[in-house]
């Protein structure tokens, strides 16, 4: 697969998956999905890769979720090669990757992308990462790992004021309620995450898939809603609420939620 979103390299034992659409804040469409898909795949099946970074490029972003303009000027997240949008099969890859995913946060993670580094093994911020769910703001969410596994990390309380109030929270911040390992300047950051990767990778290779899915085993029964969260989004997707939603967005505004209350 020619790869148009992303970029691929192998250093040492790490496969460093970079999201490269600076241009719309490392935003995913269909297309960026798929190539993580393609990607991380890639990554299971090579012996040489004991873990993976999943990164961004430029400073300013991680990512900031799926790619409201394309929503807005296509009623999608646009084109993929196979024709699926594939969000939750972009999760399940994370989560089933017999090898720690090192997230390594570059700047705003914000919406679907905040999901992506929730459900990464690890998570290394850089110093001015901003870190947050923004769903509502458009009439979009994710009901399935983004609520329940959110809530696990952080607890009940915070999780619903993540969602529920769709605040901008500092690296810091999200250290103190264990959504991120550890700090780093932004310029330490790839050689931070460089290092947790050489450092996994010296480890049991066995040990740690098995680690990783008695991890999963745990919080497997979130899996049952996330379809059924999927399939509500893809409704919530077609109605009004969430033309205003992303209309509001393109046109810098705030939306007007207040006759589908
Ligand atoms: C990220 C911001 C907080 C940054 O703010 P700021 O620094 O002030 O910069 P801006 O001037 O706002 O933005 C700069 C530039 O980037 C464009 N941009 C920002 N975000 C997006 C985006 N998501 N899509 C497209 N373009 C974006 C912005 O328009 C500016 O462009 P200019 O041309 O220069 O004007 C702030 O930008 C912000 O809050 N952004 C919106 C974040 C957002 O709403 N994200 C989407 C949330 S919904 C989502 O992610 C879908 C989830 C999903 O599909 C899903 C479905 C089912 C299960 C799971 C999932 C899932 O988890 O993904």
């Amino acid at each position: 697969m020619n790869y148009e979103d992303i970029l691929y390299e192998v250093d040492g034992a790490a496969a460093i998956i970079t999201i490269n659409r600076p241009q719309r804040m490392n935003a995913f469409r269909a297309r960026t999905v798929e190539e993580l898909i393609h990607a991380f795949k890639r990554a299971w099946a090579a012996r040489e890769v004991g873990a993976v970074i999943l990164t961004a490029a430029g400073d300013r972003a991680f990512c900031v979720g799926g790619d409201q303009k394309v929503f807005n000027e296509t009623g999608s997240y646009g084109v993929s090669e196979n024709g699926l949008w594939e969000i939750d099969a972009l999760h399940t890859v994370i989560r089933d990757i017999p090898k720690p995913v090192i997230a390594a946060i570059n700047g705003h993670a914000i919406g679907g992308g905040h999901v992506i580094h929730v459900l990464c093994d690890v998570t290394i911020a850089a110093e001015h990462a901003k870190f947050g769910q923004a769903g509502p703001r458009v009439a979009s969410c994710d009901a399935g790992w983004g609520a329940a596994y959110l809530a696990r990390i952080v607890g009940e309380k915070r999780a619903r004021e993540i969602w529920f109030f769709c605040r901008q929270y500092t690296a810091q911040q999200a250290l103190d309620w264990g959504l991120v390992n550890k700090i780093v300047p932004g310029s330490e950051l790839l050689a931070e995450a460089k290092a947790w990767a050489k450092e996994t990778s010296a480890l049991s290779p066995t040990a740690i898939r098995l680690l990783k899915y008695g991890f999963n085993n745990d919080s497997a029964q979130i899996f049952g809603g996330v379809k059924m969260a999927a399939v509500a989004l893809e409704l919530l997707g077609n109605t009004a609420e969430s033309s205003e939603g992303k209309q509001a967005f393109v046109d810098k505004r705030a939306p007007d939620f207040s006759q589908f209350r």
